[in-house]
């Protein structure tokens, strides 16, 4: 870096001495200081300018040329700059990692401009509450959250309350709970764009970004914070922030009056969010943008944390972090925006409710039933646009006009969806049937007042239909006829003058002409006013022409406000209509998302699984939804499971070979469960299912570099994790337990693991290992079977036939698997050798001959299971019994 820059490096916006700047270096300090938690573009002619810090850090960001301005008597500045038609593109790379925009903009005509053009700071756009629909993924939420915590999240059960807000679609919820790991495993779920979190010291640091070294840290680093002073977050403050903004008595009816710490954060977001977005909610309040909070329990839904919804991949794969892979990727067949979202949010939030779960599956079995309806619904669905993000457009007067028109269009089809579903069953399709005439109304009227295809901007024309408004009517009337007049002129007076040549031109400087070949220019009329000389030819103008051309600009300018006008009184109609069409919103949204799946059983041959209040997990040929589309039709082995019913065992010890299948099996089953309890059909011939509490997995190794943990330490973290929170309820899938240390280590923990599931906790666990020591857990312990993956075994390889069967393994063939991958023949001889003689003289291996005589033993243990619940010390089985 060049001496000047590396000086300007140390100038900061913030604390330069403004009597060295030149006077809009002074004006473009004075906002900074007013916003210097955001990056400020201040537009210069075409473009937006960054200086100072500002100029570093988006230069370096967004791989820009770092430039430099005369900035008065301090000298060069550092400047970067974009041009304002790439606003948006540049606009979202910033938002998305993490940065606050303050936008300026030039209020007035550089050239109109007395002394200083006139600037402000028209929007400040924050990555939480971005409306833009450039800046938005449409089928993602964008979530704001805020936090209130009564202490350090370290401390166990350290309580917090939480609320959480999509301003571009307004869904509002709240809730509260207790201890670190719920609140992170929301978080994973929302990946809110930003968060609010209260300080005492908010003023200082305002912005944390997403992975800052200055994180927080007791929360997680990957989401990006913005401290906020407390205020707003004290409890009689955001309660009367509530009751206000939703014109409230009490906060009974919203379910959170018992709830502090929710209130608080709820309070604190509404207060961001009147702040930010001043020039959004000024004449109507935050209730048009947002709808009165929800407030849930977590424990209403299936609690998947974040390294369940990574190891069963369900929006993206592990490896390349890819949609493709996924299970939404599989499920998301919705035809709408809003629809896609909705299916995210079911899939990462799946319930524990039968009611609502019967409710979606009644709705698929329906939509199942009747092809015709699908298709028909399906391509209506197909016409309609993202109304939960039309709503609050128009909720926030931000609409333009091809916004507007799409939301009438898709109103005025409520009809025809409400009579498609007339002879409707399922509750869900029946409550398309009634549709709210304010709402179809209203699309008619918009599609009777706009044109169908308007200029994106408002202020150009070219909006409102005939015969809507008489005035309108009139001034166009009069301008078409003055049109008409000056296309007349050429003929009349070329014929007046005998000038065949002449022309009527017009250009922006000199607005209509005549003109006329220099030769010719001596016979012109006497009314003709000489007005510019060219090489070939001479312009002229009469005072006809004149009068008739400021008659049009006149009546143009009248009809580009009158339209204007209109429009906003169209908008404003419609924005009054914001939470009616939101709640219809959702409910298509709902409809899309159940079609999708309705579409995917049909397509996939899935079944309605029986949802049970039990325990039972009954998979009748199940399959992998994800392996299965990806493999040619056919080739996927089914694959069924019973566990948790009084008469089947709760842990399955899965043994088999490398690349046998075992992963795919245990992700199977956790994926169908996910389903079944989302409200979709499964992959499976036939499946009962008892309602979940949690999914806990560990699967695969990958390292945690982040945090500078190991493999082995991640992964018994994880094991730790599930053996504290599991209940009888919950569903364990176990890959590979104690296999990132020594083989007996590994072992040993692996087995008190197993031991301990299946008879302190007795969830229902899938337990795969190479360890086939393991398999005598089976003879020890009532509830525990083992299942194996079979392969067939030829002369010269093994064949993979993917079929988990009873009993266990004896072999791992690692050694095959090896040599199929290309190991040296001497390097696999060798190996042979080796693992002859540890088997000969390992303990495990001595232990294991043994056990045969104590076969008799054991099965006095495996009958006396209520005994062993009771008493923890006799739950120590005997592994080693002739040698410890
Ligand atoms: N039921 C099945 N039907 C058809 N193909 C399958 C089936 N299960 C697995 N496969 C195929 O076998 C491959 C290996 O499966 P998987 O990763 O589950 O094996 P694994 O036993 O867990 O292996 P390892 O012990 O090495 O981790 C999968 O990528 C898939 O292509």
């Amino acid at each position: 870096m060049s001496s000047s820059s590396s000086a300007a490096e140390t100038w900061d916006a913030l604390t330069v001495d403004p009597a060295l700047l030149t006077p809009m270096m002074q004006h473009y300090v004075e906002l900074k200081r007013q916003y210097p938690q955001a990056i400020l573009l201040y537009r210069l002619g075409d473009f937006y300018e960054m200086f100072f810090q500002d100029a570093y850090i988006v230069s370096r960001e967004l791989e820009l040329v770092l430039t430099g301005r005369e900035g008065g008597a301090i000298g060069r500045i550092p400047m970067c700059g974009v041009p304002h038609h790439a606003f948006e593109r540049y606009a979202a790379q910033l938002v998305a990692k993490g940065y606050a925009l303050a936008v300026c903009e030039q209020m007035e005509p550089a050239d109109q401009a007395k002394g200083l053009v006139r600037r402000e700071v028209t929007r400040v756009i924050t990555p939480g509450t971005v409306l833009e629909e450039e800046l938005l993924k449409a089928r993602q939420n964008n979530y704001l959250a805020a936090i209130v915590r009564l202490k350090d999240l370290r401390q166990p059960d350290s309580p917090w309350g939480l609320a959480y807000a999509d301003i571009s679609t307004g869904e509002f919820w709240v809730c509260q709970s207790a201890g670190a790991e719920k609140l992170e495993q929301e978080l994973a779920r929302l990946q809110p764009a930003e968060v609010l979190l209260p300080v005492e010291d908010g003023l200082g640091l305002n912005l944390v970004r997403p992975r800052d070294p200055q994180a927080l840290l007791d929360l997680p680093g990957q989401y990006g914070y913005t401290l906020r002073p407390p205020e707003p977050f004290e409890l009689s403050v955001a309660r009367a922030n509530l009751l206000q903004t939703y014109r409230l008595g009490s906060l009974e009816g919203l379910g959170c009056a018992g709830l502090p710490l929710a209130i608080r954060a709820a309070g604190g977001l509404l207060q961001y969010l009147e702040e930010t977005q001043k020039n959004l909610i000024q004449e109507k309040g935050l209730h048009c943008l947002l709808q009165p909070p929800r407030t849930y329990q977590l424990t209403d839904y299936l609690m998947l944390d974040p390294q369940t919804r990574r190891n069963l991949e369900l929006t993206q794969t592990i490896r390349e972090g890819a949609f493709a892979g996924s299970l939404l990727w599989v499920l998301d067949q919705s035809r709408t925006a809003m629809g896609g979202r909705a299916l995210r949010r079911w899939l990462l939030q799946p319930l524990r409710d039968p009611e609502p779960i019967q409710a979606r599956q009644d709705t698929i079995q329906e939509l199942l039933d009747h092809p015709s309806l699908r298709t028909r619904l399906g391509s209506l669905l197909d016409s309609l646009y993202d109304l939960e993000r039309l709503a609050n457009r128009v909720g926030s007067g931000t609409a333009n006009p091809r916004e507007l028109v799409a939301l009438g269009s898709s109103l005025s089809k409520l009809p025809d969806l409400a009579d498609l579903v007339a002879d409707a069953q399922a509750p869900l399709l029946q409550s398309l049937q009634r549709v709210d005439p304010a709402l179809s109304d209203l699309g008619r009227l918009i599609e009777r007042t706009l044109l169908p295809s308007p200029p994106p901007l408002l202020t150009e024309g070219g909006l409102i239909q005939a015969g809507v408004d008489s005035e309108l009517d009139r001034l166009r009337q009069q301008v078409e006829q003055d049109r008409q007049w000056i296309a007349n002129l050429e003929k009349i007076e070329r014929e007046r003058t005998g000038i065949p040549t002449l022309k009527v031109g017009f250009n922006k400087a000199f607005g209509y002409y005549l003109s006329i070949s220099r030769a010719k220019a001596h016979q012109v009329p006497d009314n003709y006013i000489r007005k510019q000389t060219l090489t070939n030819e001479e312009r002229f103008i009469t005072p006809e022409l004149k009068e008739k051309e400021a008659r049009i600009l006149t009546a143009q300018t009248e009809i580009n406000q009158r339209e204007y006008e209109l429009f906003l009184q169209l908008r404003l109609q419609a924005g009054s209509q914001a939470e009616p069409i939101r709640q219809v919103a959702q409910t298509i949204a709902t409809i899309d998302a159940l079609l999708g799946l309705a579409e995917v059983a049909v397509q996939q041959g899935y079944s309605r699984p029986k949802i049970t209040r039990d325990r039972r997990l009954w998979i009748e040929q199940g399959r992998h939804p994800v392996v299965e589309k990806s493999l040619p039709s056919g080739l996927f082995v089914a694959n069924s499971v019973r566990l948790g019913s009084p008469e089947g065992p709760d842990l399955m010890v899965l043994t088999g070979p490398n690349m046998s299948g075992k992963s795919t099996y245990l992700r199977q089953i956790g994926l169908i469960q996910i389903l079944a309890q989302m409200g979709s059909f499964v992959p499976a011939e036939r499946a009962e299912l008892g309602l979940c509490d949690r999914i806990f997995t560990r699967i695969g190794a990958v390292d945690d570099l982040a945090t500078g943990q190991s493999t082995f330490m991640v992964e018994m973290n994880e094991t730790a994790n599930i053996l504290n929170h599991a209940t009888e309820h919950s569903l364990v899938l176990l890959d590979e337990i104690g296999r990132g240390t020594a083989t007996f280590d590994g072992l040993s923990i692996a087995w008190a693991v197993a031991e301990y599931l299946a008879t302190q906790v007795r969830a229902r666990t899938l337990f795969a290992t190479h360890y086939h020591e393991m398999n005598q857990l089976e003879t020890l312990l009532p509830n525990v079977a083992n299942f194996q993956v079979v392969v067939k075994e030829l002369e010269d390889r093994i064949i993979f036939l993917h079929q988990v069967q009873a009993g266990g393994a004896d072999r791992s063939y690692g050694i095959e698997v090896g040599r199929m991958a290309g190991l040296p023949k001497p390097v696999i001889k060798r190996a042979k050798q080796v693992l002859e003689l540890v088997e000969k003289h390992s303990r495990i291996g001595l232990g294991l001959r043994n056990q045969g005589r104590n076969q008799e033993r054991a099965q006095g243990a495996k009958k006396n299971p209520p005994e062993q619940e009771q008493n923890p010390s006799t739950e120590q089985l005997p592994i080693f019994p002739d040698i410890g």
